[in-house]
């Protein structure tokens, strides 16, 4: 991994921005909706903390680890459709409520366009979680392209989202940025042949970033766009 001071990224035309831990401090909502969830299935709540490093690889993969914090494999099961639809209602009631953008996040999407980049967001969170975020947040209007972990076959880190927006935009993997907050960004960006920016803030499973293979570490999406040039 490059040393920050000395990275830059050139040739690059478009970036696909994740949106949980990267645009927007969501945690508090996932607290507040799982712990509504876990209280219709009589189970006791959860600390942000615990629920925070289950965030990552949508909504399914959630609902199994805050069941599997109490019953076994196939208890999950059991209960996995009661407390998907339950999750469901008590996110979108809540959705953006309890959340916040990190600083620097307008700033540098603004610099990203100002720079000539399309935009795109990539999230695993699903579709009609994400797009009514980023309306709250005031961020939709400047992404090109939203796709949510269910707009596709396949989410992060598998490669597939990644490279249907190189597709989408007509560019080749390699004129393509991903900048997001966890392992599952950083995979699916290496499989693509993208280049990936990695921020330390955010939720990347409850393990160091540091960790994570990337192209580099920024502080903010503005540091981001900073280095990264047509
Ligand atoms: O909802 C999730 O699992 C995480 O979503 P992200 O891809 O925006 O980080
Ligand atoms: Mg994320």
């Amino acid at each position: 991994m490059n040393a920050p001071e000395r990275l830059t990224l050139s040739g690059i035309r478009a970036a696909i921005i994740d949106l949980d831990g990267t645009m927007l401090h969501t945690a508090p909502d996932f607290h507040v909706a799982v712990n509504r969830m876990r209280a219709d299935l009589t189970l006791d709540p959860l600390d942000i903390g615990t629920i925070t490093h289950f965030v990552g690889k949508g909504t399914e993969n959630l609902m199994r680890r805050v069941l599997g914090v109490d019953y076994g494999p196939e208890e999950v099961e059991r209960h996995f459709p009661a407390a998907l639809a339950s999750y469901e209602k008590h996110y979108h009631a809540i959705n953006g409520d309890y959340s916040s953008v990190y600083p620097g996040v307008r700033e540098g999407l603004e610099a990203l366009k100002s720079k000539g980049l399309r935009l795109a967001c990539v999230t695993n969170k699903p579709i009609s979680f994400a797009v009514p975020l980023l309306d709250k947040a005031g961020l939709r209007p400047y992404f090109d392209l939203v796709y949510g972990g269910d707009s596709l076959p396949k989410k992060k880190p598998d490669p597939y989202p990644l490279l249907k927006v190189c597709q989408d935009f007509g560019l080749q993997p390699a004129q393509v940025v991903a900048i997001g907050d966890s392992s599952n960004d950083a995979q699916a960006a290496r499989a693509a042949g993208c280049k990936v920016l990695n921020v330390p803030y955010g939720y990347n499973h409850g393990e160091p970033i540091h960790n994570v293979d990337s192209d580099g570490i920024v502080s903010t999406l503005l540091d981001a766009a900073h280095l990264i040039s047509a």
